[in-house]
């Protein structure tokens, strides 16, 4: 390291070059830096590695990389989206995992990275598809919001999954691990929520709840909904963050219908009942007035909540399946090039016949981006190009 940059490769940047591939590099100029993507990786041949070179010190850097490191393939092209995103595609490779992300430029976000003064660079994996918005349901203990989860995961067990949230409170008879809770110790979860594994957390009628980022994920990469049973205080984290819901509140239809049916469902001691009593005066008073809520809905009897729930969520009639969120599998050839027009990127395969690709041009659209968990990055659509249908003018606009 610190030799200048002998090769024409990186020289050609002098004269005002962007982007250029040889073999298994491609190098992309970012300010005063440029990015070698792909070669060989300083820790391990097998994924692929980010150098920099500093233009204006005329030395290497080697980055520091967060997020898992995309497996090498023979051959990917990158495109520069703005001043801190590079798109890799990854030839050879199905669409399961062809698309990753380079964040350069990230902000130093901690000590230790500080201490080396090296430049971070991020990788996310890019998720095909869009996932519609997850559903946020708030109420006072015994409301009925587990019963309505239950029936639409039920009436639509394609559509919706369930985010299981960690809490420190005991199982219920029939409440299983990992399915109704992950059950945890405090300590264990008091330390992954440091950590950073926790989109939200809250202290609830003495017990800790909260909700893992990988909850979310893991239903979002199943190509489903995410619906999430939190209290008020839950529901305000999420608000803030960056995962983008619908927040609807569940309210009883008087409070002596509430006690009744905390008390009918014979899950809790007297002490509990009486604890979750006193929290739900405060819950409803929170619930309906804060505009937390995009909507409140009465759960009296409950078939014309569920309706009502349902209409909320657009589901009417006949919407029996998941929409199909994913679309075909693609295999993209080594050989391929790509241009970028707006929002859109096109991916030309050449000629059909001499690859296995089943189509020879795609256009991938960005303008639905979204950060998912760490390291994800979510909302990227691909469509075949249908050259006789789609137009692609002189100015390569797709119409
Ligand atoms: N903030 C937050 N609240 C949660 C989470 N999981 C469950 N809750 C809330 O914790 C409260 C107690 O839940 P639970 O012990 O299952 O009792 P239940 O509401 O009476 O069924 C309810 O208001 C839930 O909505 C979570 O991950 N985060
Ligand atoms: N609309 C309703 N009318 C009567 N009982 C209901 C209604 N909705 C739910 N329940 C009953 O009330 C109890 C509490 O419901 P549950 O779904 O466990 O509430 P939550 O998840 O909000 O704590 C359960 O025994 C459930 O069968």
């Amino acid at each position: 390291m610190g030799e200048a940059p002998a090769d024409s490769f990186l020289g050609d940047f002098l004269n005002g070059v962007d982007l250029k591939s040889k073999g298994q590099e491609t190098a992309i100029c970012v300010g005063s830096k440029i990015y070698v993507i792909g070669g060989a990786d300083l820790e391990s041949t097998s994924l692929i590695g980010v150098r920099i070179f500093d233009k204006s010190s005329g030395e290497w850097i080697n980055p520091i990389v967060l997020g898992t490191k995309p497996k090498l393939s023979n051959g990917h092209s990158a495109v520069l989206l703005n001043g801190d995103r590079i798109l890799v595609i990854k030839g050879n490779s199905n669409s399961d995992d062809c698309f990753w992300f380079l964040e350069v430029g990230t902000p130093f976000i901690g000590e230790q990275e500080r201490t080396y003064g090296n430049e971070v660079v991020a990788w996310s994996k890019g998720v095909l598809g869009n996932v519609e918005k997850p559903i946020v349901i708030s109420g006072p203990s015994g409301v009925g919001k587990g019963t309505l989860i239950s029936k639409l995961m039920i009436e639509f067990p394609s559509m919706f999954g369930f985010s299981v949230s960690h809490t420190t409170r005991a199982p219920r008879e029939k409440e299983q691990n990992g399915i109704h809770y992950h059950f945890s110790d405090r300590s264990v979860m008091e330390s992954d929520i440091k950590d950073g594994k926790f989109l939200e957390f809250a202290s609830v009628h003495g017990n800790l709840y909260g909700t893992s980022v990988e909850a979310v994920e893991v239903v979002a990469d199943a190509g489903k909904r995410c619906i999430l049973d939190i209290d008020v205080q839950g529901a305000r984290s999420v608000r803030a963050s960056s995962l983008d819901a619908i927040f609807i509140f569940i309210s009883p239809p008087s409070f002596e219908e509430l006690e009744k049916r905390l008390r009918a469902r014979a899950t809790e001691t007297e002490e509990q009942i009486q604890k979750r009593l006193r929290n739900a005066r405060a819950e409803l008073e929170q619930g309906q007035s804060s505009g937390l809520f995009d909507h409140i809905l009465v759960n009296d009897d409950l078939e014309s909540c569920y309706e009502n729930l349902k209409k909320i969520l657009g589901l009417t009639e006949g919407v029996k399946t998941a929409r199909k969120t994913y679309p075909e599998l693609v295999d993209l050839p080594i050989e391929h090039s790509v241009s970028k027009i707006d929002q859109r990127i096109l991916i030309n395969c050449g000629a059909a016949e001499y690859h296995k690709a089943s189509n020879n041009m795609y256009a991938l659209d960005l303008s639905l981006l979204k950060g998912g968990a760490p390291g994800r990055t979510r909302g990227l659509n691909l469509y075949v190009v249908n050259p006789s249908t789609d137009r692609v003018n002189g100015d390569n606009q797709l119409s």
